[in-house]
């Protein structure tokens, strides 16, 4: 039984776990694949950093090109990160007739489909299940036990960090910059957790699941943004007392063969499971047209979360190459791309305003979405404490999005509105 030789670039956070489960797991894992799999040499930046776990130094070198280059590597591990130079390594592995397994969804969103044109002409593995929601297999799920089904809606919270911050704020009350350097010392946040907050990594990941539950080139660009940091512990308050909580979701959907992508603030139900997942956990919501209702939960960072993904993937090129099956799997979308516009993207919203405390206000205000086709959910008026002012909360039916938009527009020119504080889309 000839050892399978694995390249590792990156020992942080989600290298680390990965010689911890190879070296822990190791009986389970040769049994299952027939031969022992050896982690070869390792990338890292600082060769003299201080590192958690055992490695022998004579594997370790500064140089990711000595990894790309060893012939006696089999499958490169990249969990170091980075897009431009990243993705030259992959590139040449591929080249060279390495196969790949990843955990960067940075790459994966931006570069995946040149990656994956490149493995299927070298015929080689690229898999990288824990590039979307860390330690839950849903790469594989959307690939392998959807094939049969159409997905019309894809929901999830994808991204840890932000869904700890938003829990704790919800459930303690917490300050959203002490929960944020929380989440940093956890391992959670990218090392510019910029990305986390304002909604880039959950698009980065949510194109990623679209590209595979529509079978079509879901970009980046296609995917519409908001992050959480304007989101104020006053509105979690707000949303809660409606019976709602605050997750940052991306969302997916399709109709017929047109769909809409994107990652807001949204308030969501109480009743849907997905209001319930709390901390750094992510869950995935699917809804196929034959299947109905899925979510598939878990943790969605983390050291040892994500490196069973990465290992699982490893494991499955060594089956593959076992079997001579290698790069055949590649998922490549045929489906041409046709986004809805704003007059076809319709949900539900709410919105908080400031308003003037006199007779009439509620009518100009309703006057306004009658006039634009929005109709009414709920309204509710309470006084605000601190001005002379009353606030009104409304959530509105299913409405597009530009019909909202020149609602919007309207309440800037109307006097009794003093502030339009919030505003945000609300499922379930
Ligand atoms: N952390 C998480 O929970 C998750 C992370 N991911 C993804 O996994 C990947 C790794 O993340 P994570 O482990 O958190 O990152 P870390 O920052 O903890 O680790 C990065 C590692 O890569 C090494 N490295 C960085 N740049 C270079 C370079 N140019 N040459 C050689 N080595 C380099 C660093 O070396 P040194 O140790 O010497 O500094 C370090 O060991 C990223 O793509 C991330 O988005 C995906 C899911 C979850
Ligand atoms: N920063 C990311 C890490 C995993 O992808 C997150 O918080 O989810
Ligand atoms: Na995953």
């Amino acid at each position: 039984m000839k050892p399978v030789k694995v390249g590792l670039l990156g020992l942080g956070t989600v290298g680390t776990g990965v010689v911890r489960i190879v070296e822990g797991h190791q009986e389970d894992l040769s049994s299952q694949v027939g031969s022992p799999i050896v982690i070869e040499k390792v990338a890292v930046k600082n060769l003299d950093k201080k590192r958690s776990i055992e490695i022998d130094r004579s594997k370790l070198t500064e140089d990711p090109w000595e990894v790309i280059r060893d012939p006696e590597i089999d499958v490169i591990v990249e969990v170091m990160g980075g897009i431009a130079g990243t993705k030259e390594y992959i590139l040449e592995a591929l080249d060279r007739g390495k196969h790949i397994v990843t955990a960067n969804k940075d790459l994966m969103a931006l570069y995946g489909s040149e990656i994956l044109a490149k493995a299927l002409e070298k015929q080689c593995d690229v898999f990288y299940e824990a590039s979307v929601a860390g330690g839950i297999p849903i790469i594989r799920t959307l690939i392998e036990g959807f094939s049969s089904d159409r997905i019309m809606k894809i929901m999830g919270i994808v991204n840890g960090t932000t869904n700890y911050i938003l829990s704790k704020m919800s459930q303690e009350g917490a300050s959203y910059e002490d929960v944020l350097i929380e989440a940093q010392e956890l391992g959670y946040a990218e090392a510019d957790p910029t990305s986390d907050v304002e909604g880039l990594d959950a698009a980065r990941k949510m194109a990623i699941l679209g590209t595979l539950g529509f079978r079509t080139n879901v970009e980046l660009q296609d995917v519409q943004v908001r992050g959480i940091s304007s989101v104020s512990k006053e509105d979690i308050q707000y949303a809660k007392r409606l019976g709602y909580e605050m997750k940052l979701l991306g969302i997916a959907d399709r109709q017929d063969d047109e769909f809409s992508i994107s990652v807001q603030p949204t308030m969501v139900k109480k009743s849907h499971p997905i209001a319930a997942v709390n901390g750094v956990f992510n869950a995935v919501y699917v809804y196929g047209e034959a299947v109905g209702e899925t979510m598939f939960y878990g943790a969605g960072a983390g050291e040892m979360p994500t490196a069973t993904s990465v290992v699982a993937d490893l494991v499955a090129v060594v089956k593959n190459l076992k079997l001579g099956v290698n790069g055949l799997k590649a998922i490549v979308p045929y489906k041409p791309k046709k986004l809805k516009n704003d007059e076809q993207i319709s949900f539900k919203n709410f919105l908080l305003l400031q308003v003037s405390d006199k007779a009439g206000v509620l009518a100009q205000i309703t006057q306004v979405f009658a006039e634009y086709e929005v109709s009414l959910e709920s309204v509710v008026q309470s006084p605000n404490a601190d001005t002379p002012d009353a606030e009104i909360m409304i959530v509105t039916h299913n409405a597009s999005k530009a019909s909202m938009d020149q609602v919007l527009h309207h309440f800037e020119g109307l006097d009794v509105i003093r502030r339009v504080k919030s505003v945000y889309r609300v499922e379930g």
